[in-house]
């Protein structure tokens, strides 16, 4: 537990797209409160928020490993794994604007239509 939050704390001192990613998970709750969400969406929306910065953590870590492997040389497995785990950050933000719209969508379309 220690570790794991001494991880954290490196990981939002350092990781822009961190702190971002957190500021977007505070906002959703937020939202989820004042739209007052049925249960089912706010498993679905804790599960996201844990997945986006979960998969975030694991890039930092990915990016951390190869920098200490490698230094400052450039090479080209260097980059793919990098390239890579940026990947992963992506499919995983792409599903959360998915799920985003399923979420808030209804109550939104009630509150303007
Ligand atoms: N040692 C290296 N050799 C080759 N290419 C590299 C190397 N280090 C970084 N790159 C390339 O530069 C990109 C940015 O790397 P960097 O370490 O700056 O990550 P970052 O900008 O912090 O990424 P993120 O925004 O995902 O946190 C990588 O995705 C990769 O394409």
């Amino acid at each position: 537990m220690r570790h794991a939050l001494s991880g954290l704390r490196v990981l939002f001192a350092a990781e822009r797209n961190a702190r971002f990613e957190g500021i977007m998970g505070v906002l959703a709750v937020i939202a989820g409160i004042i739209l007052h969400l049925d249960w089912v969406r706010w498993c679905v929306l804790l599960a996201l928020c844990c997945l986006v910065l979960a998969t975030e953590a694991i890039n930092t870590a990915i990016e951390r490993a190869v920098d200490l492997t490698v230094g400052h040389e450039l090479h080209p497995l260097a980059k793919q794994a990098k390239d890579i785990a940026a990947a992963a950050v992506l499919f995983i933000a792409l599903l959360a604007v998915i799920v985003a719209v399923w979420l808030f969508g209804p109550a939104l379309a009630k509150i303007f239509f």
